[in-house]
């Protein structure tokens, strides 16, 4: 059995055209390897392509679209793309599933790009639907990366005050795709005459599709039905998700005309190169006691942490910056300009530990994150996906830590599933556990647990008075002279800094700088100040 044969097998439902030249080229053989399950289910199924020059052979694909695809790194297409692309080259609609990191933007990005091939001065003739800003603005990269040299002018919008939002129509003549939060475009459309125009739309895509179909006061769901009336009657859609809902697979057969539901691996698991453990922590003050554990044992940067909500996020910031730890928080109350420059920080390698709400839970793509940390246990299996799935992607390996205490007992199960489901190890017991009606569940997953405020308690780790100038990260008895609390202070940053050294390999040459920038710093004493304004501006 040759390469191309054992892709073929792996891939069970999916029709493939056995490529005449690249049987037992590198490129089958990597598609091969990786043991990929692709069900593509619908009629007349158009072929799965496994490399990109079979998509240009057979579609005429551009040059330049293929040297931006080069360039970007993509020299082999992944599983989704695979079966996707060639989908959409062939203007069909499709509902797509594929785990988390495993290409996606790419998949819907090429066949628009194809299409669409040069600017025509009509207007936006495509349109991303993503349900952050953050999302938005990293799919308008990629988007702009793959359309180099071939004159596509992506667009989003980038006004943070709606009120002064004043995008002018004529303005969307200059662009052609444009990327989106179903916020912000609902508000111009609702303008009175619509401040944005989408009577050309072709493509029309839903990123996260099963996020966007939830509902709720006004929900996305509302939002979309309003985005889709606007679009012309011939738009072609494609919905994409790491997670499959039965709504919007329900929905997408009823209302997509000759569907094609693609599904890569098995439905709802998590990607199986992600180490995941699960600690049970007690309490609350045993969560920060976990997380301290965690950076004593040694954290590898970049690191994301995720909790249930901002003022959670918060709390767990003002709690972290005292431990000589380079972290940063992002969450709803900051504004989109430090949101964006923690998100660059991030990306750039300034920040190590990122504390994050449900916001960057999905589709978010920081490379190397090496670690996710839930330290609010995930209201539900699919945002457990998703939250994880920011490490571990495209191939690489990542771990995930996912702290619980008794009251998140009751989701356990479900969580413990999906962790099995994808090859980690899960005591009985977990699996064992009750399983919960399924409106119980669903009421349990809208539901955030109240839980005690993030706060060390006194007799087990003193807070620092902030307004002292030599603060201390220990325990302090009432006794201890300020020399030696000073002392302390710098030894404690020392260990710390030393703990969560990053490995070279895998942080840029930016992290260990800032390694040594900050280490000096902390050393001349120089933290106080800059950690009470920091603290001040969150
Ligand atoms: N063909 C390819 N070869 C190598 N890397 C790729 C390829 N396609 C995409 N990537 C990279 O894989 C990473 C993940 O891609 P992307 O963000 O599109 O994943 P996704 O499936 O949308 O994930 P999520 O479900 O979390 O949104 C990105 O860093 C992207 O640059």
């Amino acid at each position: 059995m040759d390469s191309f044969d054992i892709f073929k097998k792996l891939s069970v439902g999916a029709k493939f055209k056995k490529p005449e030249k690249c049987v037992s080229n590198l490129e089958n053989d990597k598609c091969s390897a990786k043991q990929i399950k692709i069900k593509a289910v619908g009629d007349n199924v158009p072929n799965a392509l496994a490399t990109f020059d079979m998509m240009k052979n057979m579609y005429s694909l551009s040059p330049l679209l293929m040297d931006n695809l080069m360039k970007s790194g993509y020299t082999v297409p992944t599983p989704i793309q695979t079966q996707s692309i060639p989908i959409m080259l062939q203007k069909r609609q499709i509902f797509a599933c594929a785990p988390t990191g495993s290409g996606k933007t790419a998949a819907f990005l090429v066949p628009i790009i194809h299409h669409l091939s040069k600017p025509m001065n009509k207007g936006f003739r495509a349109l991303i639907v993503s349900p952050t800003r953050e999302l938005a603005k990293q799919t308008l990269r990629e988007c702009t990366r793959l359309c180099e040299g071939i004159g596509l002018r992506p667009h989003t919008f980038t006004k943070i005050n709606k009120d002064k939002e004043k995008f002018n129509p004529k303005l969307a003549q200059k662009f052609d795709i444009l990327i989106a939060t179903p916020n912000r475009l609902v508000f111009l459309l609702e303008q009175e005459p619509p401040a944005v125009e989408l009577t050309n739309i072709e493509w029309l895509v839903i990123d996260e599709s099963d996020k966007l179909f939830e509902t709720g006061i006004r929900g996305f769901r509302d939002q979309l039905a309003i985005i889709y009336k606007a679009c012309g009657p011939n738009t072609k859609r494609a919905m994409f998700s790491a997670t499959y809902t039965v709504e919007v697979a329900k929905w997408s057969k009823k209302n997509l005309d000759g569907l094609i539901a693609v599904t890569v691996g098995n439905r709802n698991t998590a990607v199986t190169t992600i180490e995941q453990d699960l600690v049970f922590v007690g309490n609350e003050e045993g969560k920060l006691i976990a997380m301290r554990d965690l950076v004593k044992k040694g954290l590898s940067p970049p690191v994301l942490i995720f909790l249930q909500s901002k003022e959670r996020a918060k709390e767990l910031f003002s709690e972290l910056i005292y431990d000589g730890i380079n972290v940063d928080v992002i969450h709803a109350d900051r504004t989109q300009q430090q949101r964006d420059n923690t998100v660059k920080a991030f990306r750039e390698g300034k920040i190590w530990v990122l504390i994050c709400t449900e916001l960057m839970g999905r589709g978010i793509d920081f490379k190397g994150v090496n670690l996710v940390v839930n330290y609010d246990f995930p209201s539900s299996a699919i945002s457990y996906i998703h939250r994880i799935g920011r490490t571990g992607r495209a191939g690489r390996p990542g771990k995930a830590v996912t702290f619980f205490t008794n009251d998140d007992k009751p989701m356990l199960r479900s969580i413990a599933t999906v962790m099995k489901d994808s090859g980690c190890p899960v005591p009985n017991y977990m699996l064992e556990m009750k399983k919960l009606h399924k409106n119980t569940r669903r009421k349990m997953e809208k539901q955030s647990i109240a839980r005690d405020e993030i706060r060390a308690k006194p007799h087990r780790y003193k807070r620092p008075n902030i307004t002292d100038k030599t603060h201390s990260t220990t325990t302090q008895s009432k006794s201890v002279s300020n020399e030696d609390q000073e002392k302390s202070a710098k030894l404690k940053v020392k260990k710390n800094l030393v703990s969560i050294q990053p490995k070279k390999d895998l942080v840029s040459n930016n992290l260990i700088q800032s390694v040594q920038q900050e280490k000096k710093r902390k050393l001349n004493g120089e933290k106080d100040s800059k950690i009470k304004k920091k603290i001040k501006k969150k």
